[in-house]
């Protein structure tokens, strides 16, 4: 098996919603296609990937750095030797290479949407979807998931979509398979945010829980402030309470706040988690860790931040990517995470899983097609295939 050619573009995500700190106005993600001279039933087999909403495109380091690096190596640093199947850790290995510890921002974003598209390659090339691929490689025996939790992530600020249109949108998510949901604080006044839990939760039937997510927002009094208003209520978890690197801010919360705190999703690197164990205060039994390996240089990084948190007592139930993706399907189908994040009506068509999969109950199950499985969703595929 050969790599033929690596293709990039740029793919709008642009919408109307903001969080407590961005708007998405002009957000844009990379997609990355890895073609190959391999050929299934008359096609040649391309791996497909691209990152989660949150960060811009990053067309400048994959097309001067990230892929020269592996348009130029040698197949035998690219392959795993006993299949001659294309070595995702292999090929991160060249990608990392001249690159200085520290400073994990947007190169990891680029590493770990190449990262996809060699899983989505190495999968393909297999025969096997990513989850069994990645049980077989890094699982400790039994079975991976058959099904996964997922929540609906979404509940942003929307200027046209006040109190009644954020119902309209908790009811769409629950009519179509979700249980638990999650929306935005920290936009508004605290007045005004309790007010938009206070909906939602008014909408929720019993046993459907309820996140809140402050997207790093808060300095410690602001942070503190919302913590005691929150633990009125019974949420699911309270989200980046703080600056993701503010591990001081993380342990002052976690000292008053005695509901389930989550973060991670803004740390790139197994240092950073490093910090964040030894120095964020976290609960094991009890928080939740939402790195995303599409903006963190990919799945060889995350499973070094498993084996990180494990030695810090966090088991894999801990765990729930952010992303809403179908590459973190497959990691908590094959990891035993605790869950993962959806986006049902945001961020399309990168948002939710495959069609063949509908979530019920607030589970969703792992498709067996072989790969990742962007091609269970129509309008990701048709995109994919145009635009590269
Ligand atoms: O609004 C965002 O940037 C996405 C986010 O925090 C999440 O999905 O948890
Ligand atoms: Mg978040």
């Amino acid at each position: 098996m050969r790599i033929t050619k690596i293709t990039h573009s740029e793919a709008p995500i642009a919408s109307k919603i903001s969080n407590a700190v961005i708007d998405f106005s002009r957000m844009t993600i990379s997609i990355v296609a890895v073609h190959s001279d391999l050929v299934v039933d008359g096609e040649p087999v391309v791996g497909y990937g691209f990152h989660s909403n949150g960060r811009y495109a990053q067309s400048g380091l994959l097309a001067t750095r990230i892929l020269p690096r592996v348009e130029e190596a040698p197949p035998e640093q690219l392959l795993d030797p006993a299949t001659g199947i294309i070595d995702p850790v292999r090929v991160q290995r060249v990608v990392m290479a001249n690159e200085k510890p520290g400073g994990h921002g947007d190169r990891a974003v680029a590493a770990g949407t190449l990262d996809m598209a060699m899983w989505d390659l190495a999968a393909k090339a297999a025969g096997k979807p990513l989850y069994r691929l990645l049980h077989e490689r890094y699982g400790r025996g039994g079975q991976p998931a058959s099904s996964v939790w997922v929540y609906a992530a979404g509940g942003y600020y929307h200027p046209e979509k006040p109190l009644q249109g954020l119902r309209d949108e908790i009811r769409g998510y629950l009519d179509t398979g979700y249980r638990d949901v999650k929306i935005k604080i920290g936009g508004a006044s605290l007045k005004e945010d309790l007010e938009r839990i206070e909906t939602v939760l008014g909408v929720l039937p019993s046993g459907s829980r309820l996140a809140v997510d402050a997207n790093g927002r808060f300095d410690v009094g602001e942070a503190l402030r919302y913590a005691w208003a929150l633990s009125d209520y019974d949420l699911l978890w309270y989200e980046e309470p703080c600056d993701p690197l503010d591990y001081q801010t993380h342990a002052v919360v976690a000292d008053e706040f005695d509901g389930t705190l989550a973060t991670g999703e803004n740390l790139f690197s197994v240092p950073d988690v490093r910090n964040l164990r030894r120095y964020a205060g976290l609960r094991p039994h009890r928080d939740v860790l939402q790195m995303d390996p599409s903006l963190s240089y990919g799945i060889p990084e995350y499973v070094g931040m498993l084996r990180e948190l494990a030695a810090g007592g966090w088991s894999p139930e801990r765990f729930c990517p952010h992303g809403g993706n179908q590459i973190n399907l497959a990691l908590a189908g094959a990891f035993g995470l605790g869950g993962c994040e959806s986006y049902p009506m945001v961020f399309e068509p990168f948002g939710g899983f495959a069609e063949s999969t509908p979530v019920t109950g607030g589970y969703v199950g792992l498709p067996e097609e072989p790969g990742l499985g962007v091609e269970l969703k129509p309008a990701l595929r048709d995109l994919l295939h145009d635009r590269l």
